[in-house]
């Protein structure tokens, strides 16, 4: 395995919110996650990445243990996150920001590791172009070029799909595709968009009150007993 987490516990104060996740993807795999709201999806994202401690339990990369690791240690050993709301640095034109990713590596990166990055996500905009003045889907792909240059071995997204429409969600899930299978990239995936999920996942964990209650491939996890019970129940408290 990859990337994984063994025994995952997270308490805020004397609430749980995690109770006992274990889960872990391969090199070119995708993995999703999903679950109604609350459910402790973005609190895992968070642990995954370094920015948050667990309570209680491990998370690994590549066999080491990186639990006590923070976050920018664990992006320079391969690990990348993408957030829901895709936010840019708005006075910056793109280049300026493909150059500030550049420049926060270490050795530089060149611009040519910049167009190579923008090539893999077909970002094709004017470099002068302010980068708050992109719509959501090119905002995506410059903030995925930008990690993309370090040639990340594990990806954790939260939505990418997000304020997407149409022709734009499947430019994502083609661009996802892409990593995994041609960069082997391994993909933890958080999306509501069951159809997103059903195309790229291999596997889909499902989270209810910070309990994983299943785990299967995308068009089998809804035939679970409890995966549909904790949705029906969810839609019936929310009418
Ligand atoms: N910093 C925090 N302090 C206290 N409670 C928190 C904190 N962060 C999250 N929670 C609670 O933990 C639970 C899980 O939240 P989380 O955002 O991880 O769920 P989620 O599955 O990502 O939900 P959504 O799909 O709505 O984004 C929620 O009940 C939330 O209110």
């Amino acid at each position: 395995m990859l990337f994984s987490c063994d025994n995952i516990h997270m308490h805020f104060g004397a609430r749980p919110v995690l109770q006992g996740i274990s889960l872990g993807v391969h090199a070119g795999e995708v993995l999703g996650i999903v679950g109604p709201n609350g459910a402790g999806k973005t609190t895992l994202l968070e642990i995954l990445s370094g920015r948050t401690k667990p309570t209680q339990g491990r998370v690994l990369f590549e066999g080491q243990d990186v639990t006590a690791m923070p976050l920018h240690q664990r992006a320079r050993c391969g690990l990348a996150r993408t957030y829901q709301s895709p936010v840019v640095p708005e006075q910056l034109s793109v280049d300026q920001v493909l150059k500030a990713a550049r420049q926060a590596f270490t050795p530089y990166l060149t611009s040519h590791h910049a167009q190579w990055a923008c090539d893999q996500v077909g970002l094709a905009v004017n470099p002068a172009q302010m980068a708050g003045s992109l719509e959501t889907l090119n905002r995506r792909k410059l903030l995925l070029a930008c990690l993309l240059m370090r040639k990340p071995k594990v990806l954790l997204m939260d939505e990418p799909a997000a304020g997407l429409l149409g022709a734009e969600v499947d430019e994502i899930d083609s661009i996802l595709r892409y990593l995994a299978q041609q960069m082997g990239v391994g993909i933890i995936l958080v999306e509501h968009r069951l159809e997103l999920m059903t195309a790229i996942a291999q596997r889909v964990v499902v989270l209810d009150g910070g309990e994983l209650i299943a785990e299967d491939k995308p068009h089998r996890v809804f035939d679970h007993p409890r995966v549909r019970a904790a949705y029906f129940e969810t839609a019936q408290e929310a009418a």
